[in-house]
């Protein structure tokens, strides 16, 4: 079984270079982006001796969805600029591993494929100022009977990624376009990052689905209290991969006071950085209910396509068994905060 980090160098073999760089890349000078693994690197665990944990149960629930482990598979855009089975091979493989996969707004595959092949999956949500286009988008994940709608919330404008400016990548190849993006014309808008979006906007979105609503992309310990008041089912902490504001907070040091704020009111999912397990026993143990990951999954991808995202996400299981064993807990719910310094 590879690595994480080798399966990114086969990756970056063979993605054009503007491709590569589009998914490894974040905005201004990547601080945030390098700041969310260093806080994962900062931060030890002490592990617990003589706990007699047994045969460890990894399973969770989140926002009524159940996952074989605390770790589910974040919207990206684009999977087909990594291989040409796209969101197809990478929602088959988090099904086939037993979690959730986040259909991404602008996924190159049409969410109602997307739903022939996972049982469990999400979709996330560009609000868009045509309300009644948006509505469409969200009837359609809903007919398609996804579980949950994932808003993003860090995208109020498009960061700066300086790595797309210098290849000018704008547009996708010929062939490939955001599926989820046709009106009923078969036209495929442009997705518009979301600027007017108020918290007002909040209480129709939140009317207009019957699924869960969780928020993605907090970071502010007030606006973590505001979405709990507004009767939102969950939240992401998350910094969307350091890819929108360089100089935020990293996702890991945002945590906890989110965590203290939210008080188990919501469930929370945290983001950003998450490459081993002993980084998801770290996110579990300072409050997170699961995390997602982002950049492993693509990179399993790009490397052996369906495989590849199977790879990295049976690794991770392997390492959180082992890393949550070595910390004296049988579930993820038995970690506590003092497992970290
Ligand atoms: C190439 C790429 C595309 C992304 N596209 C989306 C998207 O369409 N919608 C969204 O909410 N987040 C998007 N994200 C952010 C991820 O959902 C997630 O927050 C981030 O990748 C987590 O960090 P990690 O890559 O370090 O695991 C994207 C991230 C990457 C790397
Ligand atoms: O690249 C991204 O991070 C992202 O979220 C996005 C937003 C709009 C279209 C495609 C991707």
């Amino acid at each position: 079984m590879r690595t994480i980090a080798e399966l990114e160098a086969i990756a970056r073999e063979r993605m054009e270079p503007a491709h590569y760089d589009y998914y490894a890349g974040g905005a201004g000078e990547e601080a945030t982006l390098r700041a969310n693994e260093e806080e994962f690197r900062r931060r030890v665990l002490v592990p617990r001796a003589l706990r007699g944990v047994g045969k460890r149960d990894l399973t969770v629930e989140v926002s009524g969805s159940t996952m074989s482990m605390p770790i589910l598979v974040c919207p990206t855009a684009f999977h087909r600029l990594a291989h040409s089975d796209g969101e197809l091979a990478t929602a088959q493989a988090t099904a086939e591993a037993g979690t959730v996969f986040v259909c991404s707004m602008a996924s190159t595959t049409a969410v109602e494929d997307v739903a022939k092949v996972a049982d469990v999956f999400w979709f996330q949500l560009y609000p868009q100022s045509d309300r009644e286009f948006t509505e469409a988008v969200i009837s359609r994940a809903e007919n398609a009977s996804a579980r949950a709608l994932v808003v993003t919330v860090d995208s109020a404008v498009h960061g700066r990624r300086e790595r797309d400016h210098r290849h000018a990548f704008h547009d996708l190849p010929p062939g490939l376009a955001a599926e989820n993006m046709r009106d009923a014309t078969g036209r495929v808008r442009d997705i518009e990052m979301p600027a007017d979006l108020t918290w007002d906007d909040l209480a129709w979105l939140r009317e207009t689905t019957k699924m869960p609503v969780l928020l993605k992309g907090v970071l502010h310990p007030e606006d973590a209290r505001r979405a709990v008041a507004a009767g939102i089912d969950g939240l992401v902490v998350s910094n969307h991969g350091g890819r929108q504001l360089d100089g935020a907070i990293s996702s890991l040091a945002a945590l906890p006071e989110i965590v203290s704020v939210v008080d188990g009111q919501v469930p929370l999912i945290l983001d950003g950085g998450v490459r081993s397990g002993a980084d998801v026993v770290k996110a579990l143990a300072l409050g997170a209910d699961a995390v997602g990951v982002g950049r492993p999954v693509l990179w399993g991808l790009a490397a052996a396509g369906q495989e590849g995202v199977a790879e990295v996400l049976e690794r991770l299981r392997e390492e959180t068994d082992t890393a949550l064993g070595l910390c004296g807990a049988r579930t993820p719910g038995e970690l506590t905060a003092d497992l970290v310094r």
